[in-house]
C-alpha cells in the first residue's frame, strides 16, 4: 500500500549519491541568486522506475480503505496491544489486586515503551483508586488503568486548525525514514479532503526520491509541487511561500531532510530553514511538525527535545505504530515531553494517518470489546 511514496533504490545521477547525510551542499545560493524554480518538472514513469505504477494508482484512487479508522486503528496498534493487553490479560486473570500485581503491571507498562515517568504515574494514581475506590477484581483494575492513561493522553488532543492564515504554512522535520514524505502526501490528501488548497515544498534537497515521490504524488492529485534540481531546502520553500501567495493557496507543506539530533550543522541548517521561511511569511512557519517513528520508543523523546530546541517544535506527529510494540511511548511524551498530536499513523495506505484522539486510541489499546476502555 501507498507503494508509490516508498523509497526506490537509488539511481546513479541521483543528488543522494552525491550529498550523503551529514553533508551539507557547498554552495547555498543566496535567495535572489536561486535557480529558477522547475515547477513541478514531472518525470515519467519510466524515469521514476515504480516498482508497481498501475496498482498504485488504483490504490490512489480509491476514496478510503473499506475498512473504518477505528478498525484500521484497532489492527495497527495489535502489537502494541497485544503487548500491553496481552501481557494485561495474564495478569488481570488473577482474580484480586494485590502488591505482586500491581508490580507485574508495571512491566508490563515499561515494557509496551510507557516510559519510568508514565509507568510510576500510572502506578501510583492506580494505587489510589485501588484503596478509595474499593477496586476488587481485576476487570476494575483494568478500566482504572484505561481511565488514567486517557487523562494522561488527553492534554495532546489538540487537532491543527489551519484556518487562522493563508497560507497557512506547515514546516515537517525529523530524523531519516521517519515517515516525513509519506506524511506530506497523506496529510495533502487530508486538507484537500477538507476542500483546502495545498501547495508542496520540495525541501528534502539531500534525497532525490524524496523530491520525486513528492512530484509524483502532485501530479497525480492535481496538487502544485515547487521543487529545484538540487540546491538549497531554504530557497526551495522560500519560493514555494512566495507561489502559494501568489496563487491564495490555502496550506503549505514544507519538506525537509532527515537529519539526526547529533548532526549538529544540519540542526543549524534546520533553523535556518525556519528563519527564511519567516523571512517569507513574517508570521510563518505557523506550525513546525516533527514526524516520529514510532519504533524508536523512548528515544522519540530526545528527539522532541533536540529538534524543540533547534526549531521550536509545535506538533508531532507519530508514525508506524502498526508496525511496533512501542505505542506506549505516547504516553512518556505526554508525561516527559508534552507537545500536541496532531496526526497518528497505523499503515503506509493514503488514509493510515489521521487526527490523533485520545479515547479511541485508549479503546483501540485495550479493545472495547473487553469491557475496558469504555469509561469517560
Ligand atoms: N507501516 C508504516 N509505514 C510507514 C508509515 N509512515 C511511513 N511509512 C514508511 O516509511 C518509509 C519511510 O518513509 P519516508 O516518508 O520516505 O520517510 P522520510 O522521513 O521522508 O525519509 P528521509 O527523506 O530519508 O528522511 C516508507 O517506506 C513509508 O512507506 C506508517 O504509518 N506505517
Amino acid at each position: 500500500m501507498f507503494g508509490f511514496l516508498r523509497k526506490k533504490p537509488a539511481k546513479p545521477d541521483a543528488v543522494e549519491d552525491k550529498a550523503q547525510p551529514g553533508e551539507i551542499p557547498a554552495a547555498e545560493p543566496a535567495l535572489d541568486q536561486a535557480e529558477p524554480i522547475a515547477e513541478a518538472v514531472r518525470p515519467t514513469e519510466a524515469d521514476l522506475d515504480f516498482e508497481t505504477p498501475a496498482p498504485v494508482a488504483a490504490e490512489i484512487a480509491k476514496p478510503a480503505a473499506k475498512r473504518s479508522w477505528s478498525e484500521r486503528l484497532k489492527a495497527g496498534l495489535s502489537r502494541t496491544r497485544q503487548q500491553l493487553g496481552g501481557g494485561l490479560a495474564s495478569l488481570f486473570g488473577r482474580r484480586k489486586i494485590d502488591e505482586e500485581l500491581l508490580e507485574e503491571l508495571e512491566a508490563t507498562l515499561l515494557m509496551a515503551d510507557c516510559g519510568v515517568e508514565a509507568t510510576q504515574h500510572l502506578l501510583g494514581e492506580l494505587r489510589k483508586r485501588w484503596k478509595r475506590d474499593r477496586l476488587e477484581t481485576a476487570d476494575q483494575l483494568q478500566k482504572a488503568l484505561a481511565d488514567e492513561l486517557h487523562a494522561i493522553l488527553l492534554p495532546l488532543e489538540e487537532p491543527l486548525d489551519v484556518s487562522g492564515h493563508s497560507p497557512y504554512i506547515i514546516m515537517i522535520a525529523g530524523v531519516n525514514g521517519s515517515g516525513k514524505t509519506t506524511s506530506i502526501g497523506k496529510l495533502a490528501k487530508y486538507f484537500q479532503g477538507q476542500g483546502r488548497s495545498v501547495l508542496l515544498a520540495a525541501g528534502d534537497t539531500f534525497r532525490a526520491a524524496a523530491r520525486e515521490q513528492l512530484m509524483t504524488w502532485g501530479e497525480r492529485n492535481n496538487v502544485t509541487v515547487i521543487a529545484q534540481d538540487g540546491g538549497d531546502s531554504a530557497a526551495v520553500i522560500f519560493d514555494a511561500i512566495n507561489a502559494a501567495k501568489a496563487r491564495r493557496i490555502d496550506v503549505v507543506l514544507a519538506d525537509t531532510a532527515g537529519r539526526l539530533p547529533t548532526q549538529l550543522h544540519l540542526m543549524d541548517e534546520i533553523a535556518k530553514v525556519k528563519r527564511v521561511i519567516a523571512k517569507a511569511s513574517p508570521t510563518g512557519p505557523h506550525e513546525v511538525l516533527l514526524v516520529l517513528d514510532a519504533n524508536i520508543g523512548q528515544n522519540a523523546l530526545a528527539q522532541v527535545k533536540a529538534f524543540d530546541n533547534a526549531i521550536g517544535v509545535t506538533g508531532l506527529v507519530v508514525t508506524k505504530l502498526d508496525g511496533t510494540a512501542k505505542g506506549g511511548v505516547v504516553a512518556a511524551i505526554a508525561r516527559q515531553y508534552p507537545r500536541p498530536l496532531r496526526f497518528i499513523g497505523v499503515g503506509e495506505g493514503i488514509d493510515d494517518l489521521q487526527p490523533f484522539k485520545a479515547r479511541e486510541f485508549v479503546d483501540a489499546l485495550f479493545d472495547t470489546n473487553n469491557g475496558a476502555g469504555s469509561a469517560a
